[in-house]
C-alpha cells in the first residue's frame, strides 16, 4: 500500500467505492440523477431486433452479416466466437473476486488519477461530477501482455493469469471482427492491421453493485463509445440499454455470448457507414452485476480519418482528420457537458 494511505486513506476510499456500501437502504442524494436523465422506470423492455450473429458459418456470410449489423444497429450479440467459454466464466469469476477482497487491497489499487495506467476507480470522475455513478471499475491496459501485466492487481491470485489469457484471446476476435468489417466496407486488405491504429487494448472490470432504487440513479450515463471496438462480455444479469428510435432497449445476457459495440472511431473510419449507438447501464435492485470490457483504441498520434477507399468514390468525407490524443479530450470534454463528441470533427 502506498505510504499516503493509512487508515484514513483506506476509510475514505471505502466511503467512495459503491461495492464497499452494500448495506445502503436507499439511494445517497449525490447518486440521485436529475429528474430529466433518471431512468424512472425500472422495468427492462428486451430489444428484439439486435442481432445475433454466429460466427462458425462462411466467411462472406459473415462480413455481411457483421457490416449489416454494425451499419444498422452499431451492436450485436456474437456466438461461437471462438473464446473459450471456461476462459470466460473464469474472468468472471475472478473480476468478481477481485470486488470482494478486502478494503485494503482494493485501496492500494484505487487512484483518482486518470494518467495512473492500471487503477481501481468509482462513477466517472468522483471529485469532479456533479452526480455520481453506481459502478466501480478496475482498468489497465493489456497489449502486449508482457508489457502491462507487472501493473496489474495481483489479488486475486489467479488474477494476472486470467486476464492475460483472456486479453490476448479476445484481441484475436476484435481483429477478427475489424477485417471482416474492412472486407464488407471494400477496403485494402489488412487495413485494420496497422499497428499504429490498433496498438491500446484497455480492459476494464465493472461493478455494479445491488442498488435500493434503480428508478434514480444509473450504473453509466447514455454515451457512445470513443474507440474502435468494444467487446463486452456481460454476466447473467440485465443491464445495458441501447437507445433505438427514442427507445431504450435492454441486451439479453445470453450465456457464452459476446456482446460487440462500434465506436466512434470506427464510424469515423468508415464515413458514417457504420453507426456508434447510444447506450447506458441500468442498475438491479436484487442482483449485482458484473461485466468486462475490452475496448480496442488506436495509438494518440494516429490520425484518424474516414478511409480513403471510401471517400474516393462520390462519397466526401463527413469527418476532418485529427489526432486520436485530441479527439479522446475533447470526448471527455464534451461527453461531460452533454454536447455531441463528434460536433466539433464534421465537415
Ligand atoms: O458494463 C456494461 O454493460 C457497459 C459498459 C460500457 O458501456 C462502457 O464501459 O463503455
Ligand atoms: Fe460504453
Amino acid at each position: 500500500m502506498p505510504p499516503s494511505l493509512g487508515r484514513a486513506g483506506n476509510g475514505g476510499v471505502a466511503v467512495k467505492l459503491i461495492s464497499s456500501r452494500c448495506d445502503l437502504q436507499h439511494v445517497p442524494d449525490s447518486y440521485v440523477l436529475p429528474p430529466e436523465s433518471r431512468p424512472g422506470k425500472e422495468e427492462f423492455v428486451l430489444c428484439e431486433n439486435i442481432p445475433v450473429i454466429d460466427l462458425e458459418r462462411d466467411r462472406a456470410e459473415n462480413v455481411r452479416q457483421v457490416l449489416k449489423a454494425g451499419q444498422e444497429f452499431g451492436f450485436f450479440q456474437l456466438t461461437n466466437h471462438g473464446v473459450s467459454k471456461t476462459l470466460m466464466t473464469d474472468v468472471l469469476e475472478v473480476a468478481e473476486g477481485f470486488f470482494e477482497l478486502p478494503i485494503e487491497d482494493k485501496a492500494s489499487v484505487y487512484s483518482e488519477d486518470p494518467k495512473r495506467s492500471c487503477r481501481l476507480y468509482t462513477s466517472i470522475d468522483y471529485d469532479k461530477e456533479k452526480v455520481h455513478f453506481w459502478r466501480d471499475s478496475l482498468r489497465h491496459p493489456c497489449h502486449p501482455v508482457d508489457e502491462h501485466v507487472q501493473s496489474w492487481p495481483e489479488k486475486p491470485v489467479r488474477y494476472r493469469e486470467l486476464a492475460g489469457k483472456y486479453s490476448v484471446e479476445v484481441r484475436k476476435l476484435s481483429m477478427l471482427l475489424l477485417e471482416l468489417i474492412g472486407e464488407g466496407l471494400g477496403l485494402e486488405p489488412g487495413f485494420f492491421e496497422r499497428d499504429e491504429l490498433n496498438r491500446v487494448q484497455l480492459m476494464a472490470l465493472n461493478c455494479y453493485p445491488r442498488c435500493p432504487n434503480p428508478s434514480l440513479t444509473l450504473g453509466l450515463p447514455r454515451h457512445r463509445d470513443v474507440n474502435l471496438i468494444t467487446v463486452l462480455l456481460q454476466g447473467p444479469v440485465l443491464g445495458l440499454q441501447v437507445l433505438e428510435d427514442g427507445q431504450w432497449l435492454a441486451l439479453q445476457p445470453l450465456p457464452g455470448a459476446f456482446v460487440i459495440n462500434i465506436g466512434l472511431a470506427l464510424q469515423i473510419i468508415s464515413n458514417g457507414s457504420l453507426r456508434s449507438a447510444e447506450h447506458r447501464v441500468m442498475t438491479n435492485r436484487t442482483l449485482a452485476r458484473m461485466t468486462v470490457t475490452t475496448f480496442i483504441h488506436p495509438s494518440g498520434d494516429c490520425m484518424v480519418e474516414p478511409a480513403k477507399g471510401i471517400t474516393k468514390n462520390h462519397n466526401p468525407p463527413l469527418y476532418r482528420s485529427f489526432l486520436y490524443k485530441d479527439f479522446l479530450s475533447t470526448y471527455i470534454v464534451d461527453t461531460y457537458e452533454g454536447e455531441p463528441p463528434l460536433k466539433r470533427y464534421t465537415l
